[in-house]
């Protein structure tokens, strides 16, 4: 039965101690598959997240006709078909809740020769996929949709030509479509990028053997010949660890380590954030797993002060504003975000409903455009709040109301399995005062 609502008694939490595994990262895992199925050989994945989100991923590609041998819970064996060893599928491919799924795979479908049909969940058919509908199709896609939203067609047996572009978004996903497109185009393909974003889609490429160069904000990929197979170490998501880097500030006597958490550039911009808001957070044993530096994160709990984000932080922790409001609203004076509009796009308005959030509980904070503007340390009071589907809402308004021992109730939480489907779990091993109700 799926989680419906969790409830909090409002008790005084326990500092959090010791070390904490968090599943792996999402972005990777998502990625892992799609490159693995279009590879020549056997993939293997360690590490792989299973959450609903990655799993969509992984049934599309058995319904494309890949094998996919599951090893114990993270680990697969995905056996490449190769560029050209897709099969046509027998219905439509269901991305559920995953942006990454569908816009990523709307560019590696537009290369096949046969048609498919990209459908997902409320929540994802009305994000927008103009942003990859254009691109695409000026490389010579055909891709059928109303109003630029989900269900998408995707027309096969096209010929694509590469293109030289700038995405009017600093976005991952899109970059990483007109790249999987241009695996199957017949000119080198260029994105030039607005902000440099989450580098997984080349850097993995450029392992498989391909011809990218990649520069901060420059990407320029050869069509291949064929992509090799690798074995992958998926690190722990720093968008699920980052919850408990605020929750163990935020908790006094904290001083909790996160195991083996993917710490590149384009990821970690809340560390930068929250060590500028005061944050005690060392970065220890950091090695190079190959395709993503990772390190134990030992966070001990301190006060924190507002800061003004800096806007070039923004695409390095696109997923973290949730939880920085948190870290906002517990923190003494202002912060300000500027630069985040994107965050009107995700699973849920993610800048409407914090700030809706924050101000059902005490919290004074106003919205603009592209940002906000929050006051942090007044007193807060308990609420029952909507997380409207989104589970990075959700997982940060659990995070608020255990670290500010408030007896509040965070309603809609099904959707924290898309990523994090063992948090609740780990909350109640840390013994957070939850009471889970299923529906
Ligand atoms: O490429 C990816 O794996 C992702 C890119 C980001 O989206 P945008 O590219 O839309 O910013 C991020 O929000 C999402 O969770 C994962
Ligand atoms: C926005 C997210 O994911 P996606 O775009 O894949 O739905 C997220 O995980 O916060």
């Amino acid at each position: 039965m799926a989680e419906s609502s969790w409830s909090f008694a409002g008790t005084e939490p326990a500092p959090l101690l010791g070390s904490l595994r968090i599943p792996g990262d999402k972005s990777v895992s998502h990625r892992a598959v799609m490159l693995g199925s279009i590879a020549q050989g056997t993939t293997e994945i360690h590490g792989f997240l299973p959450a609903a989100d990655t799993l969509a991923t992984l049934r599309i590609f058995e319904q494309l006709g890949v094998n996919v041998v599951r090893g114990e819970t993270d680990q697969l064996l995905v056996q490449g078909v190769g560029l050209h060893g897709l099969k046509p599928p027998t219905g439509p491919l269901d991305c559920g809740n995953a942006g990454t799924a569908m816009r990523l795979l709307a560019g590696l479908l537009a290369g096949q020769s046969f048609d498919t049909s990209l459908v997902g969940d409320e929540s994802l058919s009305v994000r927008p996929m103009q942003r990859i509908i254009d691109p695409l199709t000026r490389m010579g896609a055909r891709i059928e949709s109303e109003s630029g939203l989900a269900p998408l067609h995707i027309v096969g047996g096209r010929v694509l030509s590469g293109i030289d572009i700038q995405p009017e978004q600093a976005s991952a996903q899109v970059k990483s479509a007109i790249l999987l497109a241009g695996l199957y185009a017949s000119e080198p393909t260029t994105v030039r990028e607005l902000r440099p974003t989450r580098d997984y889609t080349e850097r993995m490429l450029l392992r498989m053997g391909c011809d990218v160069r990649i520069e901060s904000d420059l990407i320029v990929l050869q069509p291949p010949q064929q992509l090799a197979a690798q074995v992958w170490d998926v690190p722990a998501d720093f968008s699920s660890a980052a919850f408990w880097l605020v929750a163990a500030s935020l908790i006094p006597g904290s001083d909790l380590v996160l195991q083996s958490v993917g710490i590149s550039e384009r990821r970690a911009g809340l560390l930068r954030v929250l060590r500028l808001m005061g944050a005690d957070i060392e970065v220890l044993n950091t090695r190079d797993q190959g395709l993503d530096v990772v390190a134990d994160l030992r966070v001990r709990a301190v006060k924190l002060h507002g800061i003004e984000v800096p806007i070039d932080c923004v695409p390095d922790m696109i997923d973290e504003f949730p939880i920085l409001f948190v870290a906002a609203a517990c923190a003494s004076g202002v912060t300000t975000i500027r630069g985040a509009a994107e965050l009107r796009h995700k699973e849920s308005d993610r800048l409407q409903v914090m700030a809706d959030a924050l101000s059902a509980m005490g919290v004074k904070v106003q919205t603009t455009n592209d940002g906000a503007r929050i006051e942090g340390g007044l007193s807060l009071h308990a609420a029952a709040i909507a997380s409207h589907g989104d589970h990075r809402i959700a997982m940060s308004l659990a995070m608020l109301n255990w670290a500010r021992a408030l007896p509040g109730t965070v309603l809609n939480v099904e959707n924290v399995g898309t990523s994090y489907p063992e948090f609740a779990e780990q909350l109640l091993q840390r013994q957070a005062p939850l009471q889970i109700s299923r529906a």
